[in-house]
């Protein structure tokens, strides 16, 4: 990205209201015990329209509580989650999630599973099917509408998850450690594909990984929280990559080893402090 076009990237972040925001959240969980575990704190944090935001952190520190506060699973606390502006109550009708576990139902067909989201939003089944061709076809599946997901690799079943989630054109994307199953080639593959199909949509994606290279190559940009209890964020930093991104490649960029080692310091002091609060708890 040129230096004007960042420029107009920037003004455009702070001109169109948040696709999603988190103001002043805090998350409390209460023990067996009956003791308070406050997981995030004071949290503010704004996802633009069609922005790439990965968020990082040690084991624990409150990345899936993050995204589950996003999707309406769990309200918060304190503080509140807009989306679009509007105060979320309930599960978000504008996202969907795609998790590391199998999205798919095994007893259903490709073209079957792809096409659910629809028929449950009333659409009737030839024109879900016509829809799910194109996205079977779009995630590169054509030719194995009639699979079943066993009969399928794991990059495949990736790939039917995105369909599936995408199929209903969502506003947001939610990711939890989607990819961290692949072996390294198919994650490479995924990852690319998740930012064609992302450059050709115009959602906001939150995508939660351990893996710091991961968060970079694919991100605009990269959170990251403290170790928890009580977590907050510790750094933002804006991915000031070109694009269209190559992930398999753009690490043995220049600027990406710089910003990978200005996060990667951030990042190294939370996950001792988490290692020593676990030790400690032995
Ligand atoms: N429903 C719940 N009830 C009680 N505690 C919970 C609940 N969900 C999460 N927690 C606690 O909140 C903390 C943060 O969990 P969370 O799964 O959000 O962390 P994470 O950063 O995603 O972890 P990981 O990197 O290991 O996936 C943990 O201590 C966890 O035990």
């Amino acid at each position: 990205m040129g230096a004007a076009e960042k420029k107009v990237y920037h003004a455009k972040t702070q001109l169109i209201p948040a696709s999603m925001e988190l103001k002043g959240v805090t998350k409390e969980f209460i023990k067996p015990s009956g003791e308070v575990h406050t997981v995030l704190r004071n949290i503010d944090l704004k996802i633009s329209k069609g922005e790439f935001v990965s968020i990082v952190g040690p084991t624990g520190c409150g990345k899936s509580t993050t995204l589950s506060l996003i999707a309406g699973f769990e309200p918060p606390s304190q503080g509140e989650v807009l989306i679009s502006g509007e105060k979320l109550e309930g599960i978000n009708p504008r996202a969907a999630c795609v998790f590391q576990t199998e999205n798919a139902f095994p007893w259903k067909t490709v073209i079957d599973n792809v096409s659910l989201g629809l028929r449950l939003r009333g659409t009737n089944k030839g024109e879900a099917y016509k829809e799910a061709r194109k996205w079977i076809a779009r995630v590169g599946l054509t030719g194995f509408e009639s699979h079943y997901p066993s009969q399928l690799s794991g990059g495949m079943r990736k790939r039917v998850a995105l369909a599936q989630s995408l199929i209903v054109q969502p506003e947001i994307l939610l990711m939890d450690e989607s990819f961290s199953a692949l072996d390294v080639h198919t994650r490479h593959l995924m990852e690319n594909e998740l930012l064609r199909i992302w450059e050709e949509t115009s959602a906001s994606v939150f995508f939660i990984t351990h893996d710091l290279e991961e968060a970079i190559a694919l991100s605009d940009r990269v959170i990251v929280l403290t170790a928890g209890p009580g977590a907050t964020i510790k750094g933002d930093y804006q991915i000031d990559l070109p694009r269209p991104r190559n992930v398999a490649e753009i690490s043995f960029d220049p600027a990406f080893m710089k910003i990978h080692k200005q996060i990667w310091e951030d990042l190294k002091d939370e996950v001792m402090i988490s290692y020593e609060n676990a030790r400690s708890l032995k």
